[in-house]
């Protein structure tokens, strides 16, 4: 089923624990001109929800994560969390980015614990947290590995069970099978998928996967050209682990397809 949210009001709800509400983003560019990222976007994530975000190259998809990360402010508008406004990173929501961004001097296990440390929480129930998250990302066995002898894989696995490990209420992640190789991409979906089945927490996934939107997510926002809006929101009700043969599956694709080609289309013109 699909919506059309190019039109605004649908922003702001009671039960949304992400709402981004008449927000736009501009950014200055060296030779002064400013160019207008976000035109108007609205949306409201549910708790729970696996959201992810799609739209063609540089309509602003990250950069509407990283004002939900608090990272940065929208030029207008308002986004929210749990009805107030974010106005700075917190470790309330955890990030996962594309580049595998872990302490080169610390472990795995180290690298996992690394927010609990920051907080003083080393105890029997950290302690079990961080072995348990070890072991549904896969990697027991390798706690005391470094990053630079681990795959790209194993760093992301290492890189998603840090950012849980501090239990945030929100996990935010930007395009963070996108380097990896389609083999350990397609085992990365399938261990995730488990991984966020266990703590079914509220997930905003940035991504240029069609297939793997919708793999994952419970909506799929579909984010126009530039000055972007949300175009249109895909709700994917099929059963996980899904598909890709199924032909709901391949019927919601093609349409996502379409509609996507037609924005990237846009962008080109
Ligand atoms: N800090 C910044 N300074 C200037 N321009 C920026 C900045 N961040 C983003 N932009 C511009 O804003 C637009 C949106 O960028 P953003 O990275 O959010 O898009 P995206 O949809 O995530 O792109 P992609 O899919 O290619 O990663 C782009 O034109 C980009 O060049």
């Amino acid at each position: 089923m699909t919506h059309d949210h190019s039109s605004s009001g649908i922003g702001a709800s009671a039960t949304a624990k992400l709402s981004v509400t008449h927000v736009s983003k501009g950014f200055s560019s060296v030779n002064g001109q400013v160019v207008k990222a976000i035109g108007d976007a609205n949306l409201s994530i549910a708790e729970g929800e696996f959201a992810a975000f799609i739209g063609p190259s540089g309509c602003g998809k990250s950069t509407l994560l990283y004002m939900i990360a608090g990272f940065e402010r929208p030029t207008s508008g308002t986004v929210a969390m749990n009805g107030h406004s974010i106005d700075r990173p917190r470790p309330d929501r955890g990030i996962v980015f594309q580049e595998y961004v872990l302490f080169p001097w610390l472990t795995v296990e180290g690298n996992i614990r690394f927010g609990l440390d920051v907080q003083n929480r080393r105890d029997a129930v950290s302690d079990e947290r961080v072995r348990h998250l070890i072991s549904v990302v896969g990697l027991t066995g390798f706690e005391n590995a470094y990053p630079h002898t681990l795959s790209g894989g194993m760093q992301q696995r290492v890189a998603i069970a840090r950012a849980l490990a501090y239990d945030p209420e929100v996990l935010l992640m930007d395009e963070p099978f996108g380097a990896l190789d389609a083999q350990t991409k397609r085992r990365l979906i399938n261990d995730f998928i488990r991984v966020w089945e266990e703590s079914r927490k509220t997930v905003v996934f940035v991504t240029h996967s069609v297939e793997e939107a919708l793999l994952l997510a419970d909506k799929v926002y579909l984010f126009s050209a530039r000055p972007s809006t949300i175009k249109q929101v895909f709700e994917v009700n099929l059963p996980r682990p899904r598909d890709i043969t199924a032909p709901q599956f391949i019927e919601l694709e093609k349409a996502l397809l379409e509609s996507l080609d037609e924005e990237v289309s846009k962008m080109m013109a």
